[in-house]
């Protein structure tokens, strides 16, 4: 049988904080095996699409959902299928970088023996040499390796990142978006949300960019040259310019 649900549909979401609409009229998909960048001004929303996904905040009109579960009314089952990398990775500094994996996989109800673990660091391009140090001397791009690494032994359906390169340097940043590339090409629907118009260029499938609480631009990447990564920054500032006046 051929699996037809997607890991991430949005369909004319409205959310609100107060009195505050935040998103209206909000639609987006994601099929599985994809990366999907969203981009928009500080402020526009991007955040709480994550939340809203994540179930801890409720939408007010439309539908959401994560592989075919709803958010709102099944927020435990929704996040299982989900990793999530927030801006800055919450880890246990006491804790080594494999002590940390696994106490978050079996936060998340599985359990790993150092062997995998230690394959998938290596996979995440984490040096040998860090697998048993205590996380309180890592550097932000060290951290977000552990944190993929752990992405990929859970195997989830569904990735969301924000801002996840903010920080990084250049070299960071391509180290990175390869581990986004390698989560991708294991069926992997990701949903990155970042002002990292190159970081979006290079990997993206799709870029949407949100304003006024919708998706107003949409773009594929086609070809060769994927994006003209000018002419998308040209229409971000300006959409940038309108969500911030
Ligand atoms: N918990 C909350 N309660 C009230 N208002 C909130 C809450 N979270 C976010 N907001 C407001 O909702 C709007 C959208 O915020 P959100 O964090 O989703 O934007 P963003 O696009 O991620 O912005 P940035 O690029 O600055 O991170 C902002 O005006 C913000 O102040």
């Amino acid at each position: 049988m051929i699996e037809t649900t997607l890991p991430i549909l949005i369909e004319n979401l409205a959310v609100t904080y107060g009195d505050h609409r935040v998103l209206d009229g909000f639609s987006l998909s994601a099929p599985a095996g994809s990366v999907t960048s969203l981009l928009g001004g500080n402020g526009a929303g991007k955040s709480t699409t994550l939340s809203t996904l994540l179930g801890f905040v409720k939408a007010q009109a439309g539908s959401i959902s994560v592989c075919g579960i709803d958010p709102g009314a099944a927020p435990d089952d929704a996040r299982r299928q989900i990793a999530y990398l927030p801006e800055n990775v919450a880890l246990y500094e006491h804790l080594t970088a494999v002590e940390n994996a696994q106490y978050l996989l079996a936060l998340s109800g599985g359990k790993q023996g150092r062997a995998p673990i230690v394959e998938a660091f290596a996979a995440a391009g984490l040096q040998e040499r860090a697998w048993d140090q205590r996380l309180g001397a890592f550097s932000k791009g060290m951290r977000q390796k552990v944190a993929i690494a752990v992405a990929l032994l859970r195997e989830v359906p569904v990735l969301l990142l924000d801002e996840p390169t903010s920080g990084l340097d250049p070299r960071a940043t391509a180290d990175f978006n390869a581990l986004v590339l390698a989560v991708r090409a294991r069926g992997t629907a990701v949903l990155m949300v970042t002002h990292d118009l190159l970081s979006a260029a290079d990997i993206a499938d799709r870029i949407c960019f949100l304003e006024a609480g919708r998706i107003v631009e949409d773009v594929t990447a086609r070809g060769e040259d994927r994006f003209d990564v000018r002419a998308l920054h040209a229409r971000f500032a300006v959409a940038a310019q309108r969500v911030a006046a």
